[in-house]
């Protein structure tokens, strides 16, 4: 049975008076639903000690354990500072920063060694899907950016179509299912099947209080990773209260 599970990602927002969200978590985090709140990495080791029932993560991490990488962020200092999990691949990194799947998956084993839990993102552009490639873009993304050695506790996965991210337009539930059922599909096929079925996918784009219970009534849908809507306690909480059932 897999855990559901609400992710927040603050994105290049907040400073330290923003971790009173945190507190306001705390009565809806008590619900079946894993929350995780993934703060700006300035901000994880204080939230980290204030989280409670909130769990924290990164927003990214370097594919080296240390080095001269100036800037950069590893998964073990992200441990360190209190993290669970981190994000991996998200659109924004692939587009800013000219990630790829090879490195993403290089990503994904750094968090593994330091018991970091991979958040994995995929998700097409509107022009793929508008030329009919959204499978095969998610599949190749799959494909590359996951390394052999996936459990159902090391990773989870999620959909963000990118022409849904901040823009307030949502794929339909067909569309959504059509993904979630290709993931899943996808995954039986390279890790088998109790590993598969196993691994939560998150849905990711968009996601609003008034949009969630429509979503997380999909297939495979085993919860969200929420941008906008995390950043306030009192938009994000019925998110998670719609998650919890
Ligand atoms: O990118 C996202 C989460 O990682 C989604 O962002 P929005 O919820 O703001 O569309």
């Amino acid at each position: 049975m897999r855990r559901k599970l609400a992710a927040g990602n603050w994105k290049m927002n907040g400073t330290t008076a923003a971790l009173e969200e945190l507190d306001a978590l705390q009565e809806v985090a008590e619900g079946a639903a894993e929350v995780l709140i993934c703060p700006p990495s300035t901000l994880i080791a204080q939230a980290a000690v204030r989280s409670g029932k909130v769990a924290i993560g990164g927003q990214d991490c370097h594919s080296a354990a240390s080095g001269a990488h100036t800037g950069d962020i590893s998964a073990l200092m992200l441990r360190d500072a209190g993290a669970t999990h981190v994000i991996l691949g998200h659109s924004e990194r692939r587009a800013d920063h000219g990630e790829s799947d090879a490195l993403v998956a290089y990503k994904a084993l750094a968090a593994w060694d330091a018991g970091l839990t991979a958040i994995v993102c995929v998700g097409e552009t509107l022009e793929q899907r508008e030329s009919g490639k959204t499978l095969d873009v998610i599949g190749k993304q799959l494909a590359g950016s996951l390394p052999d050695d996936v459990t159902a506790s090391n990773t989870v996965i999620a959909y963000e179509p990118v022409w849904a991210i901040g823009t307030g337009k949502v794929p339909t539930t067909d569309q959504i299912a059509e993904v979630h059922t290709f993931m899943r599909a996808t995954l039986v096929q390279r890790f088998g099947n109790e590993t598969a079925t196993g691994i939560r996918l998150l849905y990711g784009g968009s996601v609003k209080a008034t949009n969630a219970t429509e979503i997380f009534a999909v297939v495979d849908v085993d919860g969200a990773l929420v941008g906008g809507a995390s950043l306030k306690a009192s938009d994000f909480a019925p998110i998670v209260t719609a998650l919890n059932g």
